[in-house]
């Protein structure tokens, strides 16, 4: 079973958020959508789950039972306790009895809320109420996982813990897609979507990815070509189209971070949107 949009098209006024965008999330899948500020990610999350209506293309998803969506924001009941949250969202669902409790328990001490668990959701900490909010969206073990940012805001140890429970949630079967901002973990999903502007600037594996780039990054003191070039850490790295980089430069080997950075560039470059 395989899940997604084809041919997608939305537009806010004159803002083209999906442009002619095909994405597949086949079931036991992670897929990563990366990409900068206004990229699109959100609006082909909230096309799958039917919460953003296309303009053109269609959506293949299961009906809503079978779908567990966290949101950009929130995701949970500030003023419900961590349990009462769970409890509430494994209701609708029809969970109870001894499965709830199950279920409860392997959630809560999975994300690292069990000690957390009596406190109300608007005491918990940015980290915490990601973590809650992922809870939420797959108490009902649903086929079709769509989590907006579920790592914002949470510390690089929680989100080991965090990587774990998505990679459990594919590993028993569920189509999952993700966006984030952190692109070394995206590095570890099973498919890659890079956005920029509304369209998909490429999509595979990460090996695809890498092998999809063509061009030549180097690590510079002082930038050659300033609007080609960006900070990485101490670094500034920038970037040259193949065979153009001068004699004796000090290549590095691109990650993805490098990659998304000038892919975006260049479809910039393209669009006229540089000079
Ligand atoms: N409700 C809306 N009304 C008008 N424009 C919108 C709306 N939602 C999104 N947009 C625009 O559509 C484009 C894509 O936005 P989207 O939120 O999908 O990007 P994103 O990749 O999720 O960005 P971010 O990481 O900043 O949230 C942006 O240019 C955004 O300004």
């Amino acid at each position: 079973m395989s899940y997604g949009v084809r041919s997608a098209v939305v537009r806010f006024g004159d803002t083209v958020a999906l442009d002619d965008v095909t994405v597949d999330v086949p079931a036991g899948t992670v897929v990563a959508v990366v990409g900068g500020d206004g990229a699109g990610k959100t609006t082909l999350l909230r096309a799958l789950v039917r919460e953003q209506r296309l303009v053109a293309g269609e959506v293949e998803a299961p009906g809503k039972q079978h779908i567990g969506f966290l949101p950009a924001s929130s995701g949970s009941w500030a003023s419900l306790s961590v349990t009462q949250n769970l409890d509430f969202v494994a209701g609708i669902y029809g969970l109870s009895g001894a499965a709830l409790d199950t279920r409860r328990t392997e959630l809560l001490a999975g994300a690292g809320l069990a000690r957390a668990s009596d406190r109300l959701a608007s005491q918990l900490s940015g980290g915490m109420r990601r973590k809650l909010g992922f809870c939420l969206a797959s108490v009902h073990r649903p086929g079709l996982l769509v989590l907006d940012e579920p790592s914002t805001g949470v510390d690089p140890v929680s989100r080991i813990d965090l990587w774990r429970m998505i990679s459990q949630a594919a590993a028993d079967g569920a189509a999952v897609i993700m966006s984030t901002t952190y692109l070394d973990e995206a590095e570890r999903a099973g498919h890659l979507v890079v956005m920029d502007a509304g369209q998909v600037l490429v999509q595979g594996s990460y090996d695809d990815v890498r092998a999809h780039f063509s061009g030549t990054v180097t690590r510079v003191a002082a930038a050659a070509r300033p609007a080609w070039s960006w900070r990485r850490g101490p670094e500034r790295h920038e970037y040259w189209p193949a065979g153009q980089a001068p004699p004796g430069s000090q290549v590095v080997e691109p990650d993805l971070e490098d990659i998304v950075i000038a892919l975006s560039l260049v479809r910039r470059s393209t669009a006229g949107v540089r000079s």
